[in-house]
């Protein structure tokens, strides 16, 4: 009979690690010692050390090749927020996180630890220090938030001790940080074109934003505590900088340290949020015949305009978990790192 090698426990995979967390990720795991395979549509760099498969994760042949040998295994793939694309949402998140638990499991890989959010409890109303026992939300505000309902379920409904296919999720909130293709870019891009001289709402609500180091660190803790007698197994966990701030705070010192003037006119949060369903809706109806992506959507306006901060104390005892960077040096070192996007006037 033949004997299956157990693959060594330092040799993992990043499904997704082409992107802004997941090549953060990928940087630390070589630190660490860890042999690397990415897999993801688009190979975006190279590193020594790293060997890249390109594939779409809804294809189980690609997928089964890039798994081979390797033990551990992060899922942090998923199609962009702002493409609103019901369809591929569904295709990815969906259909591609079952074929990845199953590729997962024909493989061998013994532990998966899923990037999932915080936003799976969000509805676009306040949550203050929200734990992990919130239920998901019922009335998801967007596609994106719906399929990381289903993908999150998927992935710790398949966490089995006796089959030893173990799974964590890790719900960050607001990731920024060097290289993020997403918040900075699109908050430098509304202030270019004169967009960002409204604070929606009164200006006091608050917010996680959490550093991409914090993040990875979380995700690192989760998959080497993830041990068939630890208490982590098959459930969910916030990570983030555990430093709540106003939104309209962290935005203004982002945009001061870039040399942009901060928002100072104030706009009521309900006239915004009704604009911003109404061009949504018109953007739907008339997509047949113009495409144009609005920049305040009613996702956008909700986050900019409700309190959303969550209580990370189950990270701290289960995994041990403190942030590695603070606030404070995360918004300076994120500043520092976008020269290309100063203010030149
Ligand atoms: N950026 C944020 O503030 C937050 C992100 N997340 C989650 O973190 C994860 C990583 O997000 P980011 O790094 O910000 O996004 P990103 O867009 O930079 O990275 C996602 C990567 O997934 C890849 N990908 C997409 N579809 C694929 C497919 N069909 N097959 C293979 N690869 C595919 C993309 O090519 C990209 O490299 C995602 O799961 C996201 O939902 C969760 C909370 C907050
Ligand atoms: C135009 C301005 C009002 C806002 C500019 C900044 C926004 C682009 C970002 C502020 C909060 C961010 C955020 C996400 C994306 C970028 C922001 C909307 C997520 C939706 C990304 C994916 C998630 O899982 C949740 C995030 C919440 C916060």
């Amino acid at each position: 009979m033949a004997t299956r090698v157990r693959p060594s426990s330092k040799r993992c995979a990043v499904i997704g690690g082409s992107g802004f967390l997941g090549r953060h990720l990928v940087e630390k795991l070589l630190d660490r010692g860890y042999s690397v395979s990415v897999f993801d549509i688009r190979q975006s760099y190279e590193l020594p050390g790293v060997t890249f498969y390109q594939g779409d994760l809804c294809d189980k042949q690609a997928l089964l090749a890039a798994l081979k040998d390797v033990s551990l295994v992060f899922h942090c793939a998923s199609p962009s927020p702002a493409s609103d694309d019901r369809a591929l949402f569904e295709r990815v998140n969906i259909q591609g996180t079952q074929t990845v638990i199953q590729s997962c499991i024909e493989s061998g890989v013994q532990r998966l630890v899923l990037t999932s959010s915080a936003s799976v409890v969000f509805e676009g109303t306040d949550v203050k220090n929200g734990r992990e026992d919130l239920p998901y939300a019922k009335k998801p505000i967007d596609y994106y938030t719906k399929t990381k309902i289903e993908q999150e379920k998927l992935v710790l409904k398949a966490c089995d001790k006796q089959k030893g296919f173990l799974t964590v999720a890790i719900r960050p909130h607001g990731i920024f940080g060097p290289r993020d293709p997403q918040l900075v870019p699109i908050l430098v891009d509304t202030a270019r074109r004169g967009k960002m001289k409204f604070i929606i709402g009164d200006g006091t609500n608050l917010v996680d934003f959490t550093f991409v180091e914090n993040v990875v660190h979380g995700h690192i803790l989760a998959a080497e505590r993830l041990r068939a007698d630890s208490p982590i197994c098959g459930k969910p966990y916030h990570i983030t900088n555990d430093e709540p701030i106003r939104f309209w705070d962290f935005m203004s010192q982002v945009l001061v340290g870039l040399g942009y003037p901060p928002p100072r006119y104030h706009l009521p949060y309900s006239l915004v949020y009704g604009l911003a369903l109404l061009l949504w809706l018109l953007s739907v109806l008339l997509s047949p015949l113009i495409s144009f992506k609005p920049t305040f959507t009613p996702m956008r306006v909700a986050l900019a305009g409700t309190h959303h901060y969550y209580n990370c104390k189950r990270a701290k005892e289960d995994l041990g978990y403190t942030p590695v960077v603070s606030l404070k040096d995360a918004i300076a070192r994120t500043v520092e790192s976008y020269p290309h996007l100063r203010c030149e006037a």
